[in-house]
């Protein structure tokens, strides 16, 4: 069957000609659709190759157009939510030519950064901030009396609005009066399906929009006569609350919270957004603009399947056809726990899924496609989904909660206050460990063993393989309290082996005996490791031992105490930060051995961590990425040879 083709024009004559929003006000407004037409090629164009989020910007593009149009940016202030969706605000803010090294080493990060732009207002990445964050800068613009006055805009998408972040800036924003413009961009997707209660009220509102055009239309009357400004905040909610009570509607969300709604509006309408933004742009207080958008708007394939095409990866700009994954490939880690938790599901009916948004990212849909009953897709609340795990567990269901390392910071104080205190048996199955690529620093998932280590009674571990994630996650039954068990983005470097037996908790392996120097790697490290230990006992003639600890919580002692016999250097290594996690626990666990009265003669071995270092990593490959931080094959290899010479 022949390809739809998309028919993607590659020139963009109008877009080559703006190289900041200046440009962009030039133009008169008739000009404004041909400029979102040659942005939508640009992104089709460039992201075919050089790959990135796809979906989030090509419906975003009117909306980003028309906020550049009539907001004086960058002394006025757009606050991206996530910033996935802003890649023709990069394009519009003089940054085409750069774009081809979106998300590249030394390129341009994928998501707004200020140390990249002055138009990157504040760091995104994670969900739900922008409410909070457009708040603060608000309030500053009014106590520092700026003049001319500073209009700041929260852009947020309609599953990100559902964070409890999000919720808590809103709360705020209503009591505080300020001069807020939120916009939420409703596609009525997150990643995957959106969820919660909130969506389907949004999906409603829709069909309330009579009621809210004449709402609109109203205020547009009231602002033409100059009334708004001057007849007072009580004024307009009376006025509003008449109106309401006149059609005999509902009251709306936001405007119970004391936030004015307006909408919702066609989002990828560039003309109308152009218009409404004009119009409400000047009102005073926090104001909130529903507007509708298509996911993927203008590329078919991309509407058709928004979740496939949230980050297609490479695809021909012409049909959209998107190369095959080889089956013969190892499995990536994220399917390994997805069909290790069903097959543990299958004999556990007490064992139960919680996913924050990510169904798909974690494979946990595998587990939602055999049972949609235990499984729970909470939405962007990773603090709610691990209390919610606690509750779960503590009346006698063993949750398995898998959410990324990186969002899974997002809910540190949960894990303490309501799991570990009680020691409830929650299964943390944390993703995208380690240093995760292209999304870079936001997204980096290095300080999960750093944070979790000094919870008590937590158990924490990493497997260095797919068969031994496999293992964990069925020893993980057998623990009455919580484990934290982490892997990486990506593939396994081999297949599974089939074979399923429980590990010890706290129990290490030995992999390679040695005496000149002695190496404990935990995760999938260990696997560089090996090939840097073989080429350096074949350069240098010494013997090295390698030890995977498996376990950072509880340590294997008596792996340590072989270690310390041993009175040969050590190295530690780990793709997590060398600030407070493996290396560190087990310097600490050095220390006091060496301290203890009966050993106090002896000095304590030179010990190397290797690790991500204190400062925050960039995006680029994982193997660039390693080989920045030194802890690639060649970089333990140099570090063995020196420390060996
Ligand atoms: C705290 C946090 N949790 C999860 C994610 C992963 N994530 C990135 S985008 C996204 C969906 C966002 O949906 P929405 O806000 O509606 O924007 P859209 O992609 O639809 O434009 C999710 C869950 C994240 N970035 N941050
Ligand atoms: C924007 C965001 O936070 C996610 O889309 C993230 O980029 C997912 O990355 P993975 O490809 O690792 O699922
Ligand atoms: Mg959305």
């Amino acid at each position: 069957m022949e390809k739809e083709k998309t028919n993607v024009d590659a020139t963009t004559p109008l877009l080559d000609t703006i190289d900041s929003p200046a440009d962009l006000r030039k133009l008169p407004a008739e000009r404004l659709p041909q400029v979102c037409a040659e942005l939508r090629s640009f992104l089709i164009n460039s992201l075919s190759s050089h790959p990135g989020h796809f979906a989030s910007s090509m419906g975003a593009v009117e909306l980003t157009v028309a906020l550049h149009y009539v907001f004086n940016t960058p002394y006025d202030r757009i606050v991206w939510d996530v910033g996935h969706q802003a890649y023709c605000h990069k394009l519009l803010t003089g940054r085409r030519d750069a774009f081809s090294t979106n998300r590249t080493l030394g390129g341009l990060s994928g998501f707004p950064s200020p140390k990249e732009s002055e138009y990157d207002t504040f760091t995104a990445g994670h969900a739900s901030n922008s409410i909070s964050a457009g708040l603060g800068m608000a309030v500053a613009a009014s106590v520092h009396k700026d003049e001319p006055h500073r209009n700041v805009v929260a852009v947020i998408g309609d599953a990100s609005i559902s964070g409890g972040l999000a919720f808590e800036g809103l709360n705020n924003a209503a009591n505080s009066n300020s001069d807020l413009l939120i916009i939420l961009n409703d596609n009525d997707m997150s990643i995957d399906r959106n969820v919660g209660s909130l969506n389907s009220y949004l999906a409603h509102l829709t069909s309330s929009k009579g009621y809210n055009d004449l709402r609109y239309s109203l205020a547009g009357i009231l602002r033409k006569y100059n009334l708004i400004t001057d007849i007072g905040k009580g004024r307009i909610t009376r006025f509003n609350n008449s109106l309401k009570s006149l059609i005999n509607h509902e009251q709306n969300i936001f405007e119970g919270l004391n936030i004015r709604y307006f909408g919702p509006f066609d989002g990828n309408d560039v003309a109308t957004v152009v218009k409404v933004l004009n119009d409400i742009k000047d009102f005073k207080g926090p104001r909130i603009l529903h507007l509708r958008t298509t996911k993927g708007k203008g590329f078919l394939p991309a509407e058709k399947d928004p979740a496939t095409w949230h980050a297609p990866g490479i695809f021909d700009p012409a049909t959209g056809e998107r190369p095959q994954e080889s089956p013969e490939k190892p499995p990536k880690y994220q399917d390994i726990f997805g069909s290790t938790l069903v097959e543990i599901a299958d004999s556990h009916p007490e064992v139960v899924g919680i996913t924050a948004a990510m169904p798909s990212g974690t494979s946990m849909n595998k587990l939602a496609e055999k049972y949609p009953e235990r499984t729970f897709d909470v939405g962007i609340s990773e603090g709610h989904a691990v209390t919610f795990s606690g509750g779960l567990a503590k009346d006698g269901m063993k949750p398995f909660v898998a959410i990324y390392s990186s969002f899974l910071q997002r809910a540190y104080s949960h894990i303490i206050h309501d799991v570990a205190i009680e020691g409830l048996p929650v299964t943390f199955c944390i993703d995208r460990a380690g240093l995760v690529g292209e999304d870079g620093p936001t997204h980096h998932g290095v300080f999960d063993l750093a944070y979790l280590r000094s919870i008590p009674g937590m158990t924490i571990a990493a497997p260095r393989n797919g068969d031994e994630l496999r293992r964990l996650m069925h020893t993980s039954l057998t623990l009455d309290g919580p484990i934290a068990i982490r892997y990486p983005r990506g593939r396994a470097k081999n297949k599974l082996s089939g074979t399923i037996e429980h590990v010890t908790i706290g129990k290490g392996v030995r992999i390679k005996d040695g005496n000149d120097l002695a190496i404990l790697t935990i995760g999938t490290v260990a696997d560089d490791t090996t090939d840097a230990i073989k080429q350096a006992e074949h350069d240098t003639g010494k013997s090295i031992a390698h030890y995977d600890m498996r376990f950072v919580k509880p340590l294997d002692s008596d792996i340590l105490t072989e270690v310390a016999r041993k009175r040969c250097p050590i190295i530690t290594i780990e793709d997590g930060t060398v600030n407070g996690g493996m290396g560190s626990a087990v310097l600490e666990w050095l220390a006091d051995y060496f301290n203890s009265s009966e050993r106090e003669e002896t000095a304590m071995p030179r010990l190397i961590r290797m690790g991500v270092p204190d400062r925050f990593i960039s995006q680029g490959t994982p193997d660039q990425l390693h080989h920045l931080c030194g802890f690639d094959a060649e970089g333990i290899y140099k570090t063995i040879k020196s420390i060996l010479k």
